[in-house]
């Protein structure tokens, strides 16, 4: 049992999907971030004549988020237009999400709102985590780095 109501995190990626700059790949996403107090941040792909610029939804909601002061989140909702598959986040916002905690809920989901849910961890199952940095820094601490 979730503690917040999934379909309206859902329903309100898929509006941000809306807002989708995306000339090039013409592949509008939309994201859904819900904080541990209960604020939602919604993001959309941005591009950029020069590809490699160009912005995930995903990472959109969460810049905006974590730059309001929060680190602490939820659940993050993701949008595609597919039908046939469910919007799965790329390799960079797997890591992205990942900084944040690895228990917390991924929602991804079709334009008929139905969905697929999987913690950040299991989306990216032994990813580089911030845990590996303190143990490293732990390490130099007693002279085992
Ligand atoms: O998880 C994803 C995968 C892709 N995109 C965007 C990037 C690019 O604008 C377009 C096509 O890759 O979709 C996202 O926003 N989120």
């Amino acid at each position: 049992m979730s503690d917040f109501d999934i379909e309206a995190l859902i329903r309100k990626s898929h509006e941000a999907k809306a807002h989708a700059y995306c000339p090039y790949s013409k592949f509008p996403v939309g994201a859904a971030l819900l904080t541990k107090d209960g604020t939602i941040y919604t993001g959309c792909n941005v591009e950029n004549a020069s590809y490699p610029l160009c912005l995930c939804a995903e990472r959109t909601a969460l810049v905006k988020a974590v730059s309001d002061g929060h680190r602490q989140f939820r659940a993050i909702a993701v949008a595609t237009d597919m039908v046939n598959n469910f919007a799965a986040p790329c390799g960079a916002c797997r890591q992205c999400l990942l900084e944040f905690g690895a228990e917390w809920d991924v929602l991804m989901s079709k334009p008929d709102l139905s969905y697929k849910m999987l913690k950040t961890g299991e989306l990216l199952p032994h990813g580089f985590t911030p845990d590996a940095l303190q143990t490293f820094q732990d390490g130099i601490q007693n002279g085992k780095n």
